[in-house]
């Protein structure tokens, strides 16, 4: 890992004594009629994976592509490692890493041509050989840009990002289009940078990737930021650490005041004829829920029960799924 938390005030003004790596407040950003940004207020500390998450249109693209200086925002402030845009430009460039949702590399250079094109970019960094090695583009060294997968060109933007050492990481939905193995390589680079003590920020929709990557993550929605916590606070915030899902035979009206008057279940919501309970308590509560359901003379379609998940807690929510956003 060549990568290694910086311990001191450097040449080049590096310190790992900063307070917050990134605080935004009062953030808005309004194009035409759509309010992409509606009043984000948000602290990520040093060293924190920190997670975007929100479906499409949430407003993620648009507030980290204002913390990396590409969009202004209408309002609010922005300070990334205790330092601001109007006044720091350079600096910022020296101490950030970006990787893009889509990056347009030239297609006529090679993979070693392009990462040392990003190297000269900054003062100081990682050695060429080493971040091509870490993306394990090895064996695409020689090859054009235009000739990758579009894995390997995800990982060519991933070293790229990496290039200048950076303190804080912006990855925008890194492993969009991945296939599972290239998905879990990224997910052990990030990893890797947690371990030295690197900053990062991700956007992602993806539910499995915020519970296995980020300390803490914030639920965008219409621009705003509906809740904030750990993945374990904000799971527990469904009220039930269990979902049981059930569907009955025929359109039939269920009382769920029996249902969500068994000891153990939180909340009943039913949607598109699927109904579903937080559960606290599963191995007592099921067998009842089965008694009252048989009780009221209710034949089951389907049952099944999973741990509560992020989804889950954007359901809580807003009563929508994130996937069908
Ligand atoms: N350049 C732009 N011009 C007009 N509208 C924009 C522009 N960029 C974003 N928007 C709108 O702002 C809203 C927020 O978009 P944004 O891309 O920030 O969301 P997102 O959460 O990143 O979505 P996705 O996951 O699809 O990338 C959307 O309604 C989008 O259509």
């Amino acid at each position: 890992m060549p990568l290694t938390a910086s311990q001191n005030i450097s040449s080049d003004g590096r310190s790992s004594a900063t307070v917050r790596s990134l605080l935004l407040r009062g953030l808005r950003k309004t194009y035409a009629d759509v309010v992409a940004v509606d009043g984000v207020d948000l602290e990520v500390m040093p060293g924190e994976c920190f997670g975007l998450l929100g479906p499409n249109g949430a407003g993620k693209t648009t507030t980290i592509e204002i913390c990396e200086g590409l969009t202004a925002p209408d309002s609010g402030t922005v300070e990334l490692l205790e330092r601001n845009w109007n006044s720091h430009a350079n600096e910022l460039r020296q101490l950030i890493g970006i990787q893009l949702q889509e990056t347009q590399f030239p297609d006529k250079l090679t993979v070693e041509e392009t990462v040392l094109l990003f190297r000269s970019f900054f003062h100081r960094g990682v050695a060429v050989d080493e971040i091509i090695r870490m993306a394990q583009l090895d064996e695409k060294r020689k090859s054009r840009v235009g000739g990758l997968s579009g894995g390997q060109k995800q990982r060519l933007a991933m070293a790229c990002a990496l290039v200048g050492d950076p303190e804080l990481l912006f990855l925008d939905e890194p492993t969009t289009g991945l296939d599972p193995q290239a998905r879990r390589h990224l997910w052990d680079l990030v990893d890797d940078l947690k371990k030295a003590g690197r900053t990062i920020i991700l956007t992602t929709h993806y539910m499995d990737e915020a519970e296995r990557l980020c300390d803490r993550i914030a639920i965008m929605d219409h621009g705003k930021i509906i809740a904030l916590g750990t993945p374990q606070q904000l799971i527990a915030s469904v009220g039930g650490e269990h979902i049981v899902e059930f569907a009955l035979g025929t359109d039939t009206n269920v009382d769920v005041a029996s249902l969500t008057g068994i000891p153990g279940v939180q909340s009943h919501r039913v949607d598109a004829g699927l109904h579903q309970l937080s559960v606290s308590e599963l191995h007592t509560a099921v067998p009842l829920i089965f008694a009252s359901l048989k009780g009221q003379g209710l034949a089951l379609s389907e049952f099944r029960t999973h741990s509560a998940t992020l989804e889950d807690v954007f359901v809580g929510l807003t009563g929508r799924n994130l996937r069908d956003e």
